[in-house]
């Protein structure tokens, strides 16, 4: 910015008392026209004032309004990767492209390789993120001591038995292996139809064993931590050796080991960056300690089979739709705290339930129970049952998810 110039000398009157009249207005008369002279200036040092003022005014109504578009216009996240002096280097999410970007003073001091940031189109950074302890935190549901025990589970016995021997026996009794000389199983994986009772055997496995349970969602991994799937896979297992012994159960591993699709969009590659981080976190293994791993997949058919390797997900497990002897079970074991009518008969309701998965099972009773408190009784009756089956029937047309689930 120019510096203003300085303001002209004011002009002074010597007026001599010994001056005659002439003389003495011939010097107001010079005096007056120096006063016009500096008043001639300073109108002009004035306008050119007012016209600066106009200038600045307009740059700063520029500004604000880029102010403004960078605090309204999107912004991309990234991670920082390298801090030197004056750089930064930059790896932006999504599409995983590395950027040199110049680093303001203001940043210099406290920024850390790591930290999340917020970047403009031109990459400036505009702000640091918190830091990744609430991405890992939402990431993550850590569950000291689950509740599900065994005999909540009805109708996959055999399935109970299979999670026992692979996960509880290596957790509980590790001498066995040792001394007949084979590794435990590294990985379970239990495929077959939602709300089957996956979680629900993850979790019976942890709470008999005394294991912290860790949940992680495989489609949360890659639509809502995108960039960071490697990253928090990676914490995923240093917070399982934090809490040993524990078991990780990973739900809907196909969003992150699904077979390598043909297209090569940026999406894929970060999806393909984390499985491999989890698998070379699975591969890398040995000295496990107290640690399960126990995925859950309703589409086992899509996954990548370089996750099912020996070493990897080595101990597949099927759990299917109850059967009307499982249904039978899961019935009693879900009215087992209500109060119901004798008259009801779980043998007659499993022959009607056919196809039913265990979670909705569980809401048929809730929903028998609901008729029952609408009807002002405390008993549930069989007719609360039908009711809800017709209820489920209405609301079940193809294509829609069961209504009160
Ligand atoms: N075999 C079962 N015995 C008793 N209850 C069951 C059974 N299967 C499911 N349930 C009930 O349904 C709820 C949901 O089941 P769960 O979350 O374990 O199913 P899932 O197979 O993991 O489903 P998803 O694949 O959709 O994640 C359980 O909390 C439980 O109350």
């Amino acid at each position: 910015m120019s510096r203003s110039p300085s303001l002209p000398e004011r002009p002074t009157l010597d007026l001599d008392p010994e001056m005659s009249r002439e003389e003495r207005l011939a010097a107001l008369r010079e005096h007056f026209a120096d006063i016009m002279g500096v008043h001639d200036q300073l109108a002009t040092q004035l306008e050119d004032a007012r016209s600066q003022q106009d200038d600045l005014r307009g740059e700063v109504e520029q500004l604000q309004r880029e102010n403004e578009t960078l605090k309204t216009s999107s912004l991309y996240i990234a991670t920082v990767e390298e801090v030197n002096d004056d750089e930064v280097v930059l790896k932006q999410h999504g599409n995983n492209q590395e950027v040199l970007t110049n680093l303001s003073p203001r940043l210099s001091e406290t920024l850390e390789a790591g930290d999340r940031v917020a970047i403009n189109d031109s990459f400036t950074i505009q702000r640091v993120l918190d830091d990744e302890t609430d991405a890992r935190a939402q990431a993550m549901q850590v569950t000291e001591q689950p509740t599900a025990e065994y005999g909540d589970i009805g109708g996959i016995d055999e399935q109970v038995q299979e999670v026992r021997e692979a996960v509880e026996d290596p957790l509980t009794n590790p001498e066995q292996f040792v001394e007949v000389g084979i590794e435990p199983p590294t990985g379970v994986l239990l495929h077959g139809p939602p709300g089957t009772g996956k979680t629900m055997l993850a979790k019976a496995v942890a709470n008999e064993t005394d294991a912290t349970f860790i949940k992680m969602a495989g489609s949360e991994l890659v639509q809502k931590f995108i960039g960071e799937g490697a990253r928090l896979v990676r914490d995923l297992f240093e917070l399982a050796a934090e809490n040993e012994p524990a078991i990780i159960f990973i739900d809907e591993i196909d969003a992150i080991a699904s077979k390598r699709t043909e297209s090569k969009t940026s999406g894929d590659a970060e999806v393909q960056r984390t499985m491999m981080q989890l698998l070379s976190e699975m591969d890398g293994f040995e000295a496990r300690g107290d640690i399960s791993i126990i995925a859950a997949t309703n589409r086992f058919d899509m996954l990548d089979r370089a996750i099912l390797r020996p070493g990897r997900f080595d101990r597949l497990i099927e759990v299917p739709e109850p059967t009307v002897e499982g249904r039978e079970k899961i019935l009693a074991i879900h009215t087992r705290d209500m109060n119901l009518a004798d008259e009801v008969d779980f043998a007659d309701l499993a022959g009607k339930t056919e196809g039913f998965s265990g979670a909705e099972l569980e809401s048929l009773c809730t929903e028998a129970g609901m008729f029952a408190i609408r009807d002002e009784r405390t008993e549930v009756h069989t007719e609360d049952f039908e009711e809800a089956l017709e209820k489920i029937d209405r609301d079940d047309s193809p294509g829609t998810p069961i209504a009160f689930h």
